[in-house]
């Protein structure tokens, strides 16, 4: 299949130095970690949680955050269903820019659409691919509420909110659930761990 768009005439380029040459550089594997979840369920945190522990182990890491990314290169996007698409499809296509790069690319978005995580999916291959979600219940996304959203969306401030008016489509198979354990969200570090773990476990940490 063909993954030109609407340009004709263009030809693919290759570059002496490529993926593997630049992972045995890093002594890592390049990778998409893709944080999922509600507005407060605690992605943020997870993925600077992440990046300072991979950082801490020597390993080179990038955080694609969805809303510093809307200050800049998605900031004429707004959140209907098109622009949320267009949204995790450009950041879909960064992040596979970094993982071929050698980095791990830690992408933390609500990307609420599974449509649209498994197109992102569709453009590594699968093992490089970590779907992370942070399966937490909307009363303590809600509770949290630390930049005051969800009390503008209840009181129908802001139109589509999502888990409000707007829908979250957990994912069906993904590779890391973050849950509560008996009622009680895990520590930030512990969280993170578990992520490490499994980037240890599949050999993403050496070349
Ligand atoms: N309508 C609506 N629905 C959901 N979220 C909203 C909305 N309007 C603004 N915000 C704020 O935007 C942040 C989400 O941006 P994302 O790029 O991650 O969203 S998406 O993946 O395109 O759905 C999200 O940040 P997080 O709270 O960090 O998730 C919100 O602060
Ligand atoms: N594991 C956790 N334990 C306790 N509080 C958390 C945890 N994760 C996130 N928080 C808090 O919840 C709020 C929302 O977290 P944040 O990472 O901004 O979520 P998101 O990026 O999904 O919107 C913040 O105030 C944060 O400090």
């Amino acid at each position: 299949m063909t993954t030109l768009g609407n340009s004709a005439n263009i030809f693919w380029h290759e570059c002496p130095v490529g993926q593997t040459e630049r992972q045995k550089l890093l002594n890592q594997k390049g990778c998409v970690v893709w944080i999922t979840g509600l507005s407060g369920s605690g992605k943020s945190t997870l993925a600077c949680t992440l990046g300072r522990e991979l950082h801490s182990k020597g390993k080179l890491s990038y955080v694609l955050d969805g809303d510093n990314l809307r200050h800049g290169l998605n900031k004429n996007l707004g959140f209907s269903p098109e622009d949320r698409a267009e949204n995790i499809r450009r950041v879909g296509e960064v992040a596979k820019l970094f993982a071929d790069a050698g980095l791990i690319c830690v992408a933390s978005l609500i990307s609420p659409y599974r449509k649209d995580r498994d197109s992102c999916r569709a453009l590594l291959p699968n093992a490089n691919f970590i779907e992370v979600f942070m399966n937490m219940p909307l009363s303590l996304c809600e509770g949290r509420d630390p930049k005051g959203l969800y009390k503008l969306a209840r009181a129908g401030k802001i139109k589509g909110f999502t888990g409000i008016d707007d829908p979250y489509e957990p994912p069906l198979n993904c590779e890391i659930e973050i849950t509560q354990k008996s009622g009680v969200c895990p520590a930030p570090c512990e969280m993170a761990g578990q992520v490490v773990s499994y980037l240890e476990d599949r050999g993403f940490l050496h070349a």
